[in-house]
């Protein structure tokens, strides 16, 4: 369970906001503050008032797993191994287990061949997927995604969906400029100007965006 109440941060305004479900799709126009809530969701920045609760906990005692919109500006050591075990290390597991999560991780996310690559040589979509990899090697809670499948192509987009699908995290918290990825959230938050336009299940949200581009392409071509 998620719970929002009097948050206040930024331009992000939400009085009361209670979401039960484990897939859950943050939308909106640039600016509308998905990133703002994401990071006051995750921990990364303290609320100006109110409070977030992500199972019944503020996000600090939980173990979030954050993947940033800019792996360029989030990632932190030089080789693509360290990267994914940086998870495992803060969190002070023994090195075969460290090893063993952060080879289990890489298969996962289908990027094994990159483990001794140099993160600066690897490709911005590639970044993204040792982000993704990263954060599912500390077994999150909750799994943060801004944006992270952005910059990459179909295929492996997909495989995300995947990952992110398997993962034993109780809630993934995805904003996305996807609405085919979006519909297939179990619960959809549309925001605008800071404000929750709309929320709950792809088809309540989706129909009152129909006039919009933000109504799913595929639910067009299909409709
Ligand atoms: N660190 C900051 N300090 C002050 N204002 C900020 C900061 N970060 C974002 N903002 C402002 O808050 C508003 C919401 O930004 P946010 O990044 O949350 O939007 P977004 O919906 O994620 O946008 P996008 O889709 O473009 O990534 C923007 O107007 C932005 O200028």
């Amino acid at each position: 369970m998620i719970r929002i109440s009097c948050l206040r941060h930024r331009i992000v305004e939400i009085p009361d906001l209670t979401v039960d479900a484990r897939h859950i799709a943050v939308i909106g126009p640039n600016g509308s503050g998905k990133t703002t809530l994401l990071s006051v969701c995750s921990g990364i920045e303290e609320p100006g008032a109110g409070t977030v609760r992500l199972l019944g906990r503020p996000p600090s005692a939980v173990k979030v797993g954050w993947v940033g919109e800019f792996p360029d500006r989030t990632l932190l050591f030089s080789r693509v191994y360290d990267e994914i075990a940086s998870t495992p290390r803060f969190r002070h597991y023994p090195c075969p287990e460290t090893d063993e999560r952060v080879r289990a991780a890489a298969a996962r996310v289908g990027i094994s061949h990159l483990l001794d690559a140099k993160v600066s040589a690897i490709s911005g979509g590639e970044k993204a997927l040792v982000a993704l990899a990263a954060a599912c090697a500390g077994d999150p809670e909750v799994l943060v995604l801004d944006e992270a499948d952005s910059h990459l192509d179909a295929v492996t987009a997909e495989r995300v969906r995947r990952v992110v699908q398997e993962s034993t995290a109780a809630h993934v918290l995805w904003c996305t400029q996807s609405m085919d990825a979006a519909a297939g959230a179990d619960y959809v938050i549309f925001m605008e100007n800071g404000l929750v336009r709309h929320h709950g299940t792809p088809e309540e949200v989706f129909s009152a965006l129909e006039e919009t581009c933000f109504y799913p392409t595929m639910w067009r071509v299909c409709r």
